[in-house]
């Protein structure tokens, strides 16, 4: 990898390296239940990796698989079913749900304890009002990076471009909490570029292949690219490939630091999917949360 590259693989590799430690000193196994509906083989893919690192890292694993065709309301029973279970320490609904299914009705249902996604609208005010709580996974990886990236956030300007429940605003928030001034910005943002060329650090995450060019970006800025694009790529044997939001061959060179795609801000989701499982199993169970998965 070259100098000014983030290795979000290697930053999440420590990172399960870390919960499994911590995983290690508890009395208790924490719990991980995966709800996955219908067939999107991206989803079953993620879903895989969150069952394989699960187990790796000592935890136990439930799983859930519901066909496509399954109701909204069966869905919920689901949900209800792993709130009842004492045994189970965080319940992640995988997404996108089939478009039958409304998604906030069935996130509305975890139990804000349990939910090791950060998705529920308890989480989300916690978040806002700066309570202790389970935050969103790909936010939280974000900070991680920018944190091993720079040390202390603090003073430092971020601009977020996207303001989505998922990633954006929890995004910006936890920015917030590391004390930087934080602007969010988005598609109807007036002067867009500008307002990015004055970021510290730049998080894209607006799900628009290479659309940050080099003069969006301040010479020496951190760049935490959180798109996950797949564009066509004819000298591929897949005939595919992933891209970031940002022109990644444009900006590596005017960035002080950038995150690759892949390898980035992806593998950092489920290495902190897997941090909030043993945080939720600890707040559960009102055990101290083991040294090494504090931020
Ligand atoms: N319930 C949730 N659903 C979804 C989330 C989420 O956080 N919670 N995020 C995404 C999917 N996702 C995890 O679920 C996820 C996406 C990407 C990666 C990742 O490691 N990507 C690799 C590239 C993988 C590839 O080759 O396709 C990378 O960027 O290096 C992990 C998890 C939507 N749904």
């Amino acid at each position: 990898m070259s100098g000014n590259l983030i290795d979000g693989k290697q930053v999440a590799a420590r990172l399960r390296n870390d919960v499994a430690v911590a995983v290690k000193s508890l009395a208790v196994t924490p719990t991980l239940a995966v709800v996955l509906v219908g067939d999107d083989p991206a989803s079953h893919v993620y879903v895989r990796n969150k069952i394989k690192f699960t187990r790796e890292t000592g935890m136990n694993s439930v799983e859930q698989r519901l066909p496509a065709d399954t109701s909204e309301d069966a869905v919920v029973e689901t949900v209800r079913a792993l709130n009842a279970d004492p045994d189970v320490d965080g319940i992640l609904v995988q997404l996108p749900l089939p478009d039958h299914i409304n998604s906030n009705r069935v996130i509305a249902e975890i139990d804000p304890d349990k939910d090791v996604d950060g998705l529920t609208e308890v989480s989300a005010g916690r978040l806002l009002l700066g309570k202790s709580g389970l935050r969103p996974c790909t936010p939280t990886g974000c900070v991680i990076l920018a944190k091993e990236t720079l040390g202390d956030l603090t003073g430092k300007h971020c601009v977020v471009i996207g303001r989505s429940i998922l990633v954006g605003k929890p995004t910006a928030l936890l920015f917030l909490e590391q004390n930087c001034t934080v602007t969010i910005a988005h598609s109807r943002t007036e002067n867009l570029s500008i307002v990015c060329r004055g970021a510290d650090i730049l998080i894209p995450a607006v799900g628009r292949p290479n659309m940050v060019k080099a003069d969006w970006i301040k010479a020496g800025a951190c760049v935490i690219d959180v798109g996950i694009n797949r564009i066509e790529d004819a000298s591929r044997k897949s005939g595919t490939r992933l891209v970031g939001d940002v022109d990644f061959a444009e900006a590596e060179p005017v960035a002080g630091a950038i995150t690759p795609v892949p390898g980035g801000v992806g593998p950092m989701t489920i290495a902190c999917l897997l941090r909030n499982t043993v945080l939720a199993a600890c707040a559960r169970r009102g055990l101290a949360v083991p040294d090494g998965l504090a931020i």
